[in-house]
């Protein structure tokens, strides 16, 4: 089946029903989508940190499905139980865009510095996935899962909107050089400054 990540009736299994399944971000300001528009004025990224940006017309994601939102209900022993991860359905190849972490985008100084949820976006502006997201919610920080990440956080530009995103990407190191295997959870590092924050893995 053709994975369509829009609208009525395509949410992934396991959606939350007090969550909105997003396939877009939403802005809590529209003025602030040309913040992430390369060639706007209002671009807050410039030079060499616009330059390195890659950019990618469709994350697998959007293409096929690829993964799934797994309950960790019957894993007491998983540090996110008994909530939710997100699963490889199929092999991932190293360096592969899965997909755009989605959310509010708000300016860093509105973000709500209690969500779960919540990535810096550029240098000014942070995406919520707390209360309407995408899949990316979903990735679980892989302390106490594995023993490193097999995903990781870059930004791309998005080509059919020619605007950044946050994107989860297959991470493409020499201790991932065989990608990730059908089955296996998709961990991320959240970094130390959140889990410092939340007093653990400390
Ligand atoms: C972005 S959410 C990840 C999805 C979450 N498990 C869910 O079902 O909604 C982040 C939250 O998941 C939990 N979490 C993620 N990774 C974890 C880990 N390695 N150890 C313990 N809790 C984790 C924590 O509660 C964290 O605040």
């Amino acid at each position: 089946m053709h994975h369509d990540a829009a609208g009525a009736g395509s949410k992934p299994k396991n959606w939350p029903s007090d969550v909105v399944y997003l396939k877009h971000p939403v802005f809590s300001n529209s003025q602030l989508r040309d913040r992430l528009r390369p060639g706007s004025s209002a671009c807050d990224y410039t030079g060499k940190a616009l330059h390195e940006l890659p950019t990618v017309s469709t994350p697998l994601l959007q293409q096929k499905a690829a993964t799934k939102i797994t309950s960790l209900a019957n894993q007491p022993s998983h540090p996110a139980h008994p909530h939710f991860g997100l699963f490889a359905t199929k092999d991932l190849k190293p360096g592969t865009l899965l997909l755009p972490y989605l959310g509010v985008v708000t300016l860093s100084d509105d973000a709500d510095e209690n969500s779960d949820y919540c990535l810096k976006l550029g240098p000014n502006l942070a995406v919520d996935g707390e209360k309407k997201g995408n899949e990316g919610r979903f990735v679980n920080d892989y302390r106490g899962i594995q023993s490193k990440p097999n995903v990781e956080f870059r930004e791309y530009i998005d080509k059919s909107t020619n605007e950044i995103r946050m994107g989860i990407w297959v991470m493409n190191t020499a201790h991932n050089k065989k990608g990730i295997k059908k089955g296996s959870e998709l961990c991320i590092s959240y970094g130390k400054g959140f889990w410092k924050s939340r007093s653990v893995y400390v």
